[in-house]
This record gives structure tokens, C-alpha cells and sequence, in this order.
């Protein structure tokens, strides 16, 4: 089986607080995987953890066939290019133009000379410019990111993660701050590149219709453990009860 993410006996402890408790999870490429759960549940953990964002305290997290947990410096940073993020709040610099935030999705390729004198190539700045075509945001292209609405900024995001070519996509609540039209057009637009460019995406969820919606996969978290995993159809409302306990 083809995996991208194995994570092996998955332990993070924040000081003496646990909050993932013996984590065992395989996703395949090309998988769609949306993960559910109570605030605190150690959804964000979980996710942060994938790339070493938030590494794991013990435990393997393996890569596309390579065990990350003890990688750092170039090698780390090597594997993270080929991971892209989404943020709730965007994470873009907003003094900076839509264009120069997608480059921002290159710097990982560059030497530390170049990307610290933004020195991207032409074929960078093509890339950049026809990822922005794709997502509908090439006449934005100049603006800079604070005029954006939220939608739109989210698909910037999603443009700078594409410009790193990502085998993987991990997205933190990417809807959590937008109307439902607009968190729509942001999960259509999400499902679409990941469809076309076969590219797995791990995205954290508070809404569960959405997860439903468009998550080939499910994912339930309480309290650090994974209580829920299987397809959308599965998910009974017993099971978002149990999910979720009072909370909902
Ligand atoms: N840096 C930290 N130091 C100490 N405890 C932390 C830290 N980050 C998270 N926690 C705790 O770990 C648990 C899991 O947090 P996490 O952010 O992963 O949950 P979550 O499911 O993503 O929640 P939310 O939906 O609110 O973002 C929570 O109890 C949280 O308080």
C-alpha cells in the first residue's frame, strides 16, 4: 500500500499534560482526510506534528517512506517543502502583494542567499502567476494581501502551499474564520487541486456537514485518541455524540 503518513505510537506530552495518547495512523496518497473533534481534543497537535511543526515527544512520524522524527536542519527542511500549510488566519505577510505571498511558497527550493534577497526566478514568478490564474485570483495578483477579503486571502494560502508542489497538504481549520459561502468556494477550491494534482490533504475541521461534505476519510479525536476512523457514510449521529460528548 502506498502510504504518505505513518505515524507509529504517536505520543505528545505538553509539560505533564498529554495530549496525544499512542497515536497509530497510515494515510495513503491521494486521500482526502478531514479530522473532527472537540476543542482541545488534540486535533491542531495532531496536525503540527506531520510536518514537525509541533514535533512528536516520542514515537515515528514517517514521511512518504522516510521516518522524520529524528531529522532536522536542511534534511527537515527538505521534506517540509514538499509539505504545505493552511492556516484559520492565513498566515500571509498583508503589506506584501498577493504575488510576492505565493513566491513566499518557493523559498524552500532557494539557497539562503537568493531566498533572503527574494531573488525568485522567472520561472518561479510564471508559476506563481499561472497557480494564481487557476484559482481565479490573477487580477489581485499586485494587490497587496490586506485589501482581500477573508475567501480570497484563504486562496492565496492555498496558491503559496501549491507553489511549494506539495505531496501533502495539511490545513488548521482553513474555514474556521469564513461565512459559509465563502468557506465553500475555499473547500471546493481545496478538493479541486488536491483532485487534479493528486495531492493528499489532512484538513482539521470544526464543522462536521463539511467534513462530510467533502472528506473522503474521518477522522474523530477526544482527548487525544482516536475514536472515530472511517469513511463519511459511517459517522452516525451516535457517533458525533460520542465525538463531540456535550459539547454539541
Ligand atoms: N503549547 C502548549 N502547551 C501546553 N498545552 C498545550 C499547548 N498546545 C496545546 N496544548 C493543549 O493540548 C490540548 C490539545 O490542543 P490542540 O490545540 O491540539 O487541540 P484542538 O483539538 O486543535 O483544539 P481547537 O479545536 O480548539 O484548536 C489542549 O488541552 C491544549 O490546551
Amino acid at each position: 500500500m502506498d502510504y504518505i503518513v505513518n505515524i507509529k505510537n504517536g505520543i505528545k506530552n505538553y509539560d505533564n499534560f498529554l495530549a496525544l495518547k499512542n497515536i497509530n495512523l497510515s494515510i495513503k496518497k491521494g486521500e482526502f482526510v478531514a479530522i473532527i473533534g472537540s476543542s482541545g481534543a488534540g486535533k491542531s497537535t495532531l496536525l503540527r506534528s506531520i510536518n514537525a511543526m509541533n514535533p512528536l515527544t516520542s514515537g515515528n512520524m514517517i514521511f512518504d517512506g522516510e521516518d522524520i522524527s529524528k531529522l532536522s536542519g536542511g534534511k527537515l527542511r527538505k521534506v517540509r517543502r514538499e509539505i504545505g500549510m493552511i492556516f484559520q488566519h492565513y498566515n500571509l505577510i498583508e503589506r506584501l502583494s498577493v504575488m510576492q505571498n505565493v513566491l513566499h511558497g518557493r523559498l524552500g527550493y532557494m539557497s539562503d542567499f537568493k531566498g533572503f534577497f527574494e531573488l525568485y526566478s522567472e520561472q518561479d514568478k510564471a508559476k506563481a502567476f499561472n497557480i494564481l490564474k487557476r484559482l481565479g485570483l490573477d487580477e489581485h495578483c499586485y494587490k497587496k494581501a490586506s485589501e482581500l477579503s477573508g475567501g480570497q486571502k484563504q486562496r492565496v494560502g492555498i496558491s503559496r502551499a501549491l507553489a511549494q508542489n506539495p505531496k501533502l497538504i495539511l490545513a488548521d481549520e482553513p474555514i474556521a474564520s469564513l461565512d459559509p459561502k465563502s468557506s465553500e468556494i475555499v473547500m471546493d477550491t481545496l478538493k479541486n487541486i488536491c483532485l487534479e494534482d493528486n495531492i493528499t490533504c489532512i484538513v482539521n475541521l470544526h464543522q462536521v456537514e463539511f467534513a462530510k461534505a467533502y472528506a473522503t476519510r474521518i477522522i474523530g479525536m477526544k482527548k487525544g485518541v482516536v475514536v472515530f476512523d472511517d469513511s463519511p457514510e459511517k459517522l452516525t449521529e451516535e457517533m458525533i455524540s460520542e465525538i463531540y460528548g456535550k459539547n454539541i
